[in-house]
């Protein structure tokens, strides 16, 4: 299995420009069906998420090309509505494709997802959601089946504002006779990335980026052309590059609301933080300060998906910090790996407390996760010698050429 070897204490130095949202680029992928028709995507990252969506769409009976980063894909000759396990295990967000296949076709058949590295990941929601309009769920022998029942649309409120679930149920919506609502939807960019997708594919969505989402049931959709918003997730991760090695980085192509919870987090530490019009700059101090506490939570909080990022940055502080994981049940594992590069962190529950230390060390350490793999190779960026990350795939699921990446700004890093 491939892996990293980086070797630690360069100063990271320079600008770098990076390719559109995963968390975007995925449910946008799986929308594609719907228009019976051509998609456009542009600014699509390449990373192995993305492979595997678009093998999903060619088993499926799908037109699909990608040049450079732009993707076109032609849905009229989709011949299937099922989804077999070996996809589903592949990716877990191909959960995505139940309400674009209810809206495409009136029923599917998809794999029930597992758990993940992250831990057990319910879909619960979207399920009972999907039940409240109108479709009957039948789940057998480890597939979910759908029936769309009737055409009528009603208000959902779901329990937690799930990403996944006010997807499933905004696709399933789109062609409902009436309006559907979501309240208490999830109210990240990429929601509203997806209904401004849809929307131009003819859709009608309103209010996406707040608490409730209206969906006026339309009968004709359209071709249609989109680009990726950027991604947060991987801007946040370069500036943490910039700050754990003291360097000055700059990042192209950025929306500043986006990324406002992880750059305030990232003034806390001390770093100098400056929008230059579409672009961010990130000066390191010599000292990282410690953030007292930091609290994972729906947008616009802190996300996340930035939570391992994050401690690899406060292993090096000057005092401790508290990490409340409040998302995911078992999002820690990184923190074994980071130990064993001379971290200081005790994990309860969902609490980790990272008590800075001057140094750390290169280690052979094991990446479990996207995020938490990301942590490890930005901990080497800032360790003594030599670090090896095992299992980088998972790393690959979501960032495009990390090692170019970070070669471009002066790291010492290889895939071996
Ligand atoms: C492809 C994609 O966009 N992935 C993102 C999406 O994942 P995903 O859509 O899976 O995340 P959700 O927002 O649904 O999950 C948030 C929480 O709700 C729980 N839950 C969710 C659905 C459900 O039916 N029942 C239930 O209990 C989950 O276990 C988790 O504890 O949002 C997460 C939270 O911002 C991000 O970390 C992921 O990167
Ligand atoms: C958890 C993540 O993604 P996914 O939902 O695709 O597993 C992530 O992007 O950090």
């Amino acid at each position: 299995m491939a892996k990293y070897i980086v070797q630690g204490g360069n100063k990271l130095e320079g600008e770098i420009r990076l390719k559109g949202a995963k968390n975007s680029v995925l449910p946008i992928i799986a929308a594609t069906i719907l228009n019976e028709g051509e998609s456009v995507i542009h600014n699509v990252p390449n990373i192995s998420d993305v492979k595997v969506m678009i093998d999903i769409l060619k088993y499926i009976g799908c037109y699909v090309k990608m040049e450079g980063d732009t993707l076109t894909i032609d849905t009229k000759n989709v011949n299937s509505s099922e989804i077999p396990e070996s996809f589903v295990r592949k990716m877990r967000s191909s959960i995505i494709f139940l309400g674009a296949m209810v809206s495409r076709f009136g029923h599917t058949k998809i794999s029930y997802p597992g758990g993940c590295e992250i831990g057990p990941r319910p879909i619960d929601l979207h399920l009972k959601s999907l039940s409240q309009m109108g479709v009957n769920i039948e789940e057998t022998h480890g597939y979910i089946k759908c029936n769309k029942q009737h055409n009528k649309a009603c208000e959902i409120n779901l329990d937690f504002p799930s990403v996944g679930a006010t997807e499933n149920v905004m696709l399933a919506a789109v062609k409902t006779n009436g309006v559907t609502k979501i309240y208490n939807c999830a109210k990240e960019p990429e929601i509203t990335d997806l209904a401004n997708f849809l929307n131009s594919m003819g859709a009608d969505i309103k209010g996406a980026g707040n608490s409730c989402i209206e969906i006026h049931g339309v009968n004709k959709l359209h071709d249609v052309e989109h680009r990726i918003i950027p991604d947060r997730i991987a801007i946040g991760t370069y500036l943490v590059a910039g700050a754990i090695t003291n360097g000055r980085i700059i990042i192209d192509d950025i929306i500043p609301s986006h990324i406002n919870s992880i750059v305030s987090k990232l003034r806390e530490t001390g770093c100098e933080i400056e929008y230059i019009n579409n672009k961010v700059q990130l000066i390191a101090p010599k000292t990282i300060h410690s953030i007292d506490v930091i609290k994972t939570l729906p947008h616009p909080g802190f996300p996340t998906d930035m939570q391992a990022q994050m401690m690899a940055l406060m292993t090096l502080a000057n005092g401790a910090c508290i990490i409340n994981e409040n998302i995911f049940e078992n999002r820690f594992k990184h923190c074994e790996e980071l130990i064993r590069m001379g971290a200081n962190i005790n994990v309860n529950g969902k609490l980790a407390v990272i008590r800075g230390v001057d140094k750390l060390m290169g280690a052979k350490v094991e990446s479990f996760d996207l995020r938490g793999g990301a942590a490890l190779v930005l901990a080497g960026l800032a360790a003594d010698e030599y670090t090896e990350i095992d299992s980088i795939h998972h790393i690959d699921r979501g960032y495009e050429d990390m090692e170019k990446v970070l070669t471009s700004l002066g790291a010492n890093i290889i895939r071996a």
